[in-house]
């Protein structure tokens, strides 16, 4: 089954085309992860699809409703965490779920059931009586999940869910999201972290300038590229690197170096003089090579090469 339909959709902010002539199918138990530099259109297609932001043409279907014509179906069915955390600082948390499952119809004691629940679901059934100012950001986080979830949605939209909370929090929030999966839920992830999106993604639609450009799963994205290899190069040390001069050398796409390690990353086209012209450039610039390893494409190298630029330039 469908769960979500867009078609020929299109946002124009002024004379801006935010969201261009895009067309999707999300089939029952997928996460579908939209992957996207910023800017590129993923909070403007899940606000119309969240019937935040009107759009300007296409069509949106839920389960098989058109949502212009039954908004409420749609609304009943989707559950959204938006990119910037909604939540009352003047609720306690318990307050807070009960505030916006309440939204959805429910009532008495199947609502504070359902609350209980998702409080639970999110791990801070220990914290339901404290107020959100006393969260850390990726409890907030959290918090924000459990008030999208509680009207038991078939479709949850999580918008950049774990820009800037700590690594427990974003553990909790990834294994969240596997876990409302595996209990029926079919799931939009929208990040620009590439290594979230591989991890917990069933299928991958990247996003650049409102058009989607490839969409698959991560195997057949990776399959797009055939002619190039990723290298991370170790050296001793990174300071007498021209990375300009070294961006010439014939096959280099992309050239990644860490401010902190002597790594670089080289993404180049897939032939030996390729190679050997790049090692040649650190021997006859008297830098030494520590390591030298071949990865297998990466998603970030299929961005690359699909848009010409970094995720996260
Ligand atoms: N209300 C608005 N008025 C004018 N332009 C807007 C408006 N909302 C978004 N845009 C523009 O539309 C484009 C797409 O923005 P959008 O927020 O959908 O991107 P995004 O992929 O979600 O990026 P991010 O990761 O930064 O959220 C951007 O160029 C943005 O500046």
């Amino acid at each position: 089954m469908n769960v979500l339909q867009l078609t020929n959709l299109t946002k124009k902010f002024g004379s801006f085309i935010a969201v261009d002539n895009l067309s999707l199918t999300i089939k029952e138990g997928e996460i579908f992860g939209f992957l996207g530099s910023n800017g590129a259109g993923k909070s403007t297609t899940i606000n119309m699809i969240a019937s935040l932001l009107k759009m300007t043409e296409g069509d949106i279907t839920v389960l098989g409703k058109d949502i212009n014509k039954d908004r409420k179906y749609a609304k009943l069915n989707i559950g959204l965490v938006p990119q910037d955390i909604a939540i009352y600082e003047d609720l306690t948390a318990y307050e807070n779920v009960r505030f916006f499952a309440g939204l959805y119809g429910l009532r008495g004691s199947e609502l504070n059931e359902r609350v209980r629940e998702a409080l639970k679901f999110v791990g801070l059934t220990d914290r339901q009586k404290s107020y959100p100012k006393d969260f850390s950001g990726g409890m907030k986080r959290r918090l924000n999940i459990a008030c999208a979830i509680a009207h038991r949605p078939k479709l949850i939209i999580m918008d950049e869910p774990t820009v800037g909370i700590d690594p427990q929090s974003r553990n909790h929030i990834l294994e969240s999201v596997k876990e409302l999966n595996r209990m029926g839920c079919t799931i939009i992830y929208t990040s620009h972290y590439m290594e979230e999106v591989e991890e917990v993604c069933t299928k991958i639609a990247i996003m650049d300038h409102g058009k989607i450009i490839a969409e698959g799963t991560k195997e057949q994205l990776k399959s797009i590229i055939t002619d190039t290899k990723d290298m991370m190069i170790e050296l001793r040390s990174l300071e007498n690197i021209d990375l300009e001069q070294l961006k010439d050398i014939t096959g280099i796409r992309a050239i990644q170096a860490d401010e902190d390690t002597s790594t670089i990353k080289i993404n180049s086209e897939l032939e030996v003089n390729n190679f050997n012209n790049i090692i040649q450039y650190f021997i006859s610039n008297d830098i030494e090579i520590r390591s030298l390893e071949e990865n297998a494409p990466s998603l970030e190298t299929v961005f690359l090469t699909l848009t010409g630029r970094n995720l996260r330039d």
